[in-house]
């Protein structure tokens, strides 16, 4: 089912947590919203499973009011589904009672389980423990079986990998994405982190201040980021002054660079974003443009200091290496520095603080 807000507005007494939230997720596409903590993405899921009321604008499903200022649905009839960061499972059930909770009893009910236990990949002779004999994706898994059960229209996911380790994480997440995939819900999934919601699904929107801030395909969306704070939230980046030089060109510290977006709205002065994937080092002797200035070992990489852009940019840039590379670079010694594919441009004081990059006085 098509999901859609409508500059959706909510304050708690005088403070305003979400502020004109309009989004479309259509049917059996995958959203995942990512905000730090605060921007407002646990209330905005908490709207739509119909736990709070708008403010202001309306949420609908499949052209079907949900809620707006005026009225509002009860959460038990909107046929969403919703799985909470822990999982929230009856501790007391067994993981086929708590899969079953919501299903009218009768004939289908065993069959009904038994079904959903295979699609959230989960061995049928887990179907008698109870919660706290599973591992925590096994938990996560049996809360995603139990909110399809009724096969909802939409199922909302809040931070459901954040108790997980490392590992763990991106194994359930991947299980989950393909549970999702094969049941053809519509999903929407908050997070506050970067990689999971880039990886997540067919849109990406990021939350700040309570204002959806950029939306779009996670690509796009990494590729062009609407500011450096965007820029800046989804991944490392290094940021340079710059200054346009005609057409899609800009020189800075790097040289003279070709430019993928021109996000500076023809701003006097500008600065120049590109993610640190895009550099390219060769210490092996020759012209160098950059100069070593220090390197830290840090664990299994090592950060380099490179002073770059002798004369208009000069800048300092701090560059992560693999750490057996970083025998290839000693302080003092001279780096040529190659940049791949274009940079994005911002008004200059659009820089995010950052310890990336720091001009040289
Ligand atoms: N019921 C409430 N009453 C008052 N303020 C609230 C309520 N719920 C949330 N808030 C406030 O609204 C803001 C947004 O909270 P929300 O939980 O939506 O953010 P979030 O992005 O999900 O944060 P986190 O990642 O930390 O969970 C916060 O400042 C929070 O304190």
């Amino acid at each position: 089912m098509t999901l859609r807000l409508d500059r959706v507005t909510k304050s708690f007494g005088s403070t305003e947590v979400l502020h004109e939230v309009s989004l479309e997720v259509p049917d059996g596409t995958r959203l995942a919203l990512v905000g730090s903590s605060g921007s407002g993405k646990s209330t905005l899921l908490r709207l739509i499973a119909g736990f709070e009321r708008p403010d202001a604008g309306t949420i609908s499903l499949d052209g079907r009011e949900l809620a707006s200022p005026s009225s509002v649905m009860p959460a038990h009839r909107r046929g969403i589904g919703y799985v909470a960061q822990d999982g929230a499972l009856f501790p007391h059930l067994s993981v086929a009672r708590n899969i079953a909770f919501a299903l009218p009893r009768g004939a289908g009910r065993a069959a009904r389980v038994r079904e959903l236990m295979e699609l959230a990949s989960l061995d049928p002779a887990l179907a008698d423990r109870m919660p706290h004999e599973l591992s925590g994706g096994q938990q996560q898994r049996v809360a995603l079986a139990r909110a399809l059960a009724l096969r909802p229209g939409v199922i909302l996911l809040d931070e459901p990998f954040s108790a997980l380790d490392t590992g763990l994480r991106s194994q359930t997440r991947s299980a989950v994405i393909d549970v999702l995939e094969r049941s053809g819900v519509t999903a929407v999934l908050v997070t506050h982190d970067q990689d999971e919601a880039l990886s997540f699904g067919q849109q990406v929107g990021v939350l700040a201040g309570g204002r959806l801030v950029q939306a779009g395909d996670p690509a796009a969306v990494f590729d062009a980021p609407i500011d450096a704070g965007v820029a800046e939230f989804l991944g490392d980046v290094v940021v340079v002054p710059a200054r346009s030089a005609g057409t899609d060109l800009a020189d800075c510290a790097f040289g003279c660079l070709a430019v993928r977006h021109d996000r500076s709205g023809g701003a006097e002065r500008v600065c120049a974003m590109l993610r640190p994937e895009q550099l390219r080092l060769d210490p092996s002797g020759g012209e160098g443009n950059a100069t070593v200035v220090a390197v830290r070992r840090t664990g299994a990489s090592a950060e380099l200091r490179l002073r770059l852009g002798a004369a208009e940019f000069p800048v300092e840039v701090t560059h992560r290496v693999p750490l057996h590379e970083a025998g290839r670079f000693e302080p003092g010694c001279p780096v040529r520095v190659a940049v791949d594919g274009g940079v994005v441009l911002y008004p200059e004081g659009d820089q995010p603080p950052t310890a990336a990059t720091a001009p040289v006085a």
